[in-house]
This record gives C-alpha cells, structure tokens and sequence, in this order.
C-alpha cells in the first residue's frame, strides 16, 4: 500500500459557499505561503493584477529584504514590479501566518518540494507545514490553492490534513493549480500563463479562481478546470515531456557526433515540422535547476508506487542520458588536456543552470566544473549573475569577475551557460588571455567559425571531433 492510500471520508466536512469564499463588494484577499522563485513572483503579479496579497515566509531574512523592496535572487523585471506593488500598499511580507490567514480568503501554498537526500522522492514535509499552517489559522470559509509541484496523491492527503486541522463550522477548500513559470521569465509567465489548470474545485472555489486569474483569462489563456489528480499530473508530465525532450535531442547528439552530423541543423530541420517543434531541441549539456531534475525523479519514485513501471522506466533513460552529458564535457576537458586535468588550468564561462538566472540548483555547469576540481585542475569560473550563489555552493572554486578574467592562462575553456555576453565576447581578445586557445562548447550556442579564426580549436557537443 502507498503512502497516499487510506484516505479519510471528507463527506461531512462544511461547504464552501459562493458568498463566503467571493465577497462581492471587494475582490478576495491572498496570502501566499513560500516566497521564493515560485512564491515571490506570484505574490508580486497578483498584487500587480490588484488583489491585496500577503507574502508569508518562515525564512525572516527573506520576508525582510522582500518587504524593503529587494528581491533576494536575480529574475529579471521582478524588482520594478516588487518596488511598485509594496508602493501600492496592497502587498506586504510577514512570517505571521496567523494573521496573514486571518485576513483572506484565497491561500497560495508555493513552498519548496526538493529531492529527498536518500531517495528519488519528493520531499513533502514543507507542504504539509504549510497547509497545516493555513488550516490551522482559518478563521472564516477559504480555499487552499496548491501550487508546488507534487507527487500525484499529495492533494488527496492534504486535503485529510485540512479536515483535521481546520476549525469547527470553517469550510476549507483545497484545490490544486498548478504552476508552469519559466526562471529568467517568471514575471509574464505568471501574468500571461500559457494555461491555468484548477483541479478538485467546487462550484463556489472555482468562481474564487476564476476571479483570482480574470486577466489571463480574458486575455485567451485557456482555464483547464478538472479533478485533483489530473491536476497534479499535468504539471509534473509537461516537466517530463520536455526534459524527455532535451534527453533525446541529446542522445541523438551522440549519434550525430560518431556519425559526422551536425545536431543544431538537425534541431532546426525537424523542429520545423508544427508535430515537433523546434524549442527544447537545443543539444547539449542538458538539463539542471531546481525543478526539471527534481521532478522526473519524484514521477519516477511515485510511478514506481503505483505499479506504471513504464514511466519508471522512460524516467529512467531521460535522467540518465542528461547526467551522462555532464560526464560527456568533464571527458572532453580531460582529453583536451591530454589525458589528465591535473593541474592544468580550466576556465568555466557560466555557472547557473541556464542564462537569466542566478539560481544553481542542480546546475549542470557548477557541477561540471565542480567534478573537474575534484579531479585536481584548477577551475575559475565566471558567471555574470550567479556567482555568488555558486561562491555559496562550491567555495573551492576561484571565481572571476569576468569572462576574461576566468581563461587567463588557461589549458581549455568551456562554455557552460549560453548567457548573451559569451555569445558576443570576442573570441580573439579571450585567445590572447589563454595559454593554449582551445574550447568545448557544451551548449552549441558559440559561432565556431568566428573562434577558429581566431586561432581557437573547437569542440561542440553534437558535431563531429
Ligand atoms: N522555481 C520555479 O521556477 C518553479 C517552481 N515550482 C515549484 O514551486 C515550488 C517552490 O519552488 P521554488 O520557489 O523554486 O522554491 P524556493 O526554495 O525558492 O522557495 C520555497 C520557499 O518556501 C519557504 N517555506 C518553506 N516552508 C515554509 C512554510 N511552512 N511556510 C512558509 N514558507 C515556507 C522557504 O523558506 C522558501 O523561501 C516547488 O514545488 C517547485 O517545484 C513550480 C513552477 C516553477
Ligand atoms: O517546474 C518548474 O520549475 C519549471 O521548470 C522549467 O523551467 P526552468 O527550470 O526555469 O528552466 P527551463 O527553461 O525549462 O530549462 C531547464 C533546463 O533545460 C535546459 N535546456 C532547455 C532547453 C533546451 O533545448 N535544452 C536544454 O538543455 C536548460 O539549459 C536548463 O538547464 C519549465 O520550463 C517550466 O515550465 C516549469 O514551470
């Protein structure tokens, strides 16, 4: 039996009533529990969109900087919009859930769901915390909106914890609305979502939603109304799906590389076809960030739960030929260094796990380099954004104040993170920098041409040696 069996008859729990959960004098107030990427920049949009929101952390140090105006991480158009929503007066940042609940009608749950440190699972304990939190503190009719990505079945628990903790005479309702925003995009992901999905609503708690989202609504986003497991599923698939994506570009990579092809061309060739399309065919160093990684292998381990061994066994394949990208870029360093990376000096362009963003959750670029330190080369890294976060992170690396600055002196270059400032750095300026101007270009992004000009040898995933 799982863990998600055996749930409690929810039957005689109180209603939600249209009255109660939508005022019809003013719009619902909202807390959102958990601001972090995910959370700050919902809380943030729909104060934006005019609802009066408040922004709940256990993190103090988190809930003080946003309340000041700063957001603590870098997502671009995030600190405009932070700095003029707090001037509104209709967003403010607490760690008092108690009367943050007390004061709405509509609870954002956005807290954290990270791997579990001894299995593929999800981590739930900070969903549960919250949702008791919330539960606990309601002391009139609401909805709990479920926003975190989660294993499917987490919804179907929740909800029995609700039912305990809840007040006698409170109708909570707890949905799930799943969340599908962009680092480095978040901000008109969040405003102009390409759907917004509700499942297990009532009839009164839809209405709440549909008020919540009536901007992107009426802009055409589509509003995917179905039950509580769908909901779930949606989110984690669509992650699957296009990490799935990125794996099998990837292992065609490997194809195209023994076969003397070239893997960009052939991106571009069948992603013309509408059937394919052409985004998240870009071959490479793969996949990383706090979420695509993480949520294939909860799918795995929840997959495994429930007996769909094929998904277990696709989930599988798609995270194990990504980390063999990684793998892939240490063996090319390592044989452009003629066999050993002892000693020999390697600069790093790029840290965080895609351009855009400072966040290096999972990153395949720090844990590249991190991997070719441990090997005894000596690693200096340069990152336009996240190099403080990866400082955080990694310490033992040395960290570059720019790209010119990490391949001075150096045996190899790699290219890591394709942030614009690579793409136009001027390959003979960094070739006089280096000891040896040699290059992997693990993100298939650089002109190569250009770089060979130069006087740079060239290495790019996906084309031939
Ligand atoms: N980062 C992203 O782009 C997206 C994330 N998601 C999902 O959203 C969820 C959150 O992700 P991130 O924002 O990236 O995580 P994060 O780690 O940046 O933020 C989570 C926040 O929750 C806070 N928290 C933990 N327990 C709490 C509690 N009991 N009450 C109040 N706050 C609490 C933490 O202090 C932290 O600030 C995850 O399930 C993730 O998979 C979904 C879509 C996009
Ligand atoms: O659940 C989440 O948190 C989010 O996860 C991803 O968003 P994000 O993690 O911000 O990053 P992506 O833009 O999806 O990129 C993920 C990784 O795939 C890599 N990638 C992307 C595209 C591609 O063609 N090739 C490729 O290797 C990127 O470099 C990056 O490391 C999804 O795109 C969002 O829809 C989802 O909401």
């Amino acid at each position: 039996m799982s863990t998600y069996d055996d749930l409690t008859d929810l039957t005689d729990a109180p209603e939600l009533s249209a009255a109660d959960a939508a005022p019809a004098d003013r719009l619902p107030r909202i807390t959102v529990f958990g601001t972090g990427y995910l959370g700050a920049t919902h809380a943030v949009a729909m104060a934006q969109l005019g609802f009066d929101v408040t922004g709940v952390d256990t993190d103090l140090a988190k809930v003080e900087a946003l309340a000041a105006g700063k957001v603590p991480f870098y997502e671009p158009g995030l600190p405009e919009l932070l700095e003029a929503t707090l001037a509104t007066g209709r967003l403010r940042f607490t760690t008092d859930a108690a009367t943050a609940v007390a004061n709405a009608e509509v609870h954002f749950v956005c807290v954290g769901t990270p791997q579990m440190k001894t299995s593929h699972a999800a981590d739930l304990r900070f969903v549960e915390a919250a949702t008791t939190a919330v539960a606990r503190a309601m002391t009139h009719d609401g909805v709990i909106v479920g926003k975190s990505t989660v294993p499917v079945g987490t919804a179907a628990r929740l909800r029995e914890i609700v039912a305990r903790e809840v007040a006698p005479g409170v109708a909570a309702e707890l949905v799930w609305n799943p969340e599908f925003l962009r680092e480095g995009k978040a901000v008109d992901d969040t405003l102009h979502p390409d759907r917004v999905v509700v499942g297990g609503a009532s009839p009164a708690a839809e209405a709440l939603l549909r008020t919540v989202y009536a901007q992107p609504i009426a802009e055409g986003s589509p509003f995917v109304v179905t039950d509580l497991p769908t909901a779930e599923l949606v989110k984690v698939s669509a992650n699957a799906f296009l990490a799935t994506k990125i794996s099998f570009v990837n292992a065609i990579a490997q194809v195209c590389e023994a076969a003397g092809a070239d893997v960009t061309v052939l991106a571009d060739a069948i992603g013309h076809d509408v059937r394919i399309g052409r985004q998240f065919l870009d071959a490479g160093l793969g996949f990383g960030g706090g979420c695509l990684p993480k949520d294939i292998r909860a799918l795995m381990h929840r997959a495994g739960e429930l007996g769909a061994h094929r998904a277990v066994a696709l989930m599988q394949q798609v995270d194990e030929i990504n980390m063999g990208q990684r793998a892939a870029v240490v063996d090319h360093a390592v044989e452009a260094c003629g066999g050993s990376v002892l000693n020999r000096r390697i600069g790093v362009l790029g840290a965080a796990f895609k351009p855009h963003t400072d966040d290096v959750r999972d990153s395949p670029a720090l844990n590249v380099a991190a991997a070719l330190h441990l090997r005894g080369a000596q690693v200096t890294v340069y990152d336009p954004q996240a190099g403080d976060t990866a400082r955080a992170t990694f310490p033992s690396l040395t960290y570059a104040t720019s790209a010119e600055e990490a391949v001075e002196g150096t045996d190899v270059v790699l290219l890591l993170t394709e942030w614009e400032e690579f793409l136009r750095a001027d390959p003979t300026q960094l070739a006089e920098r280096t000891r040896t101007p040699r290059l992997i270009d693990a993100r298939g992004k650089l002109d190569t041409d250009a770089w060979r000009a130069a006087g740079w040898t060239t290495r790019t995933l996906g084309r031939a040696a």
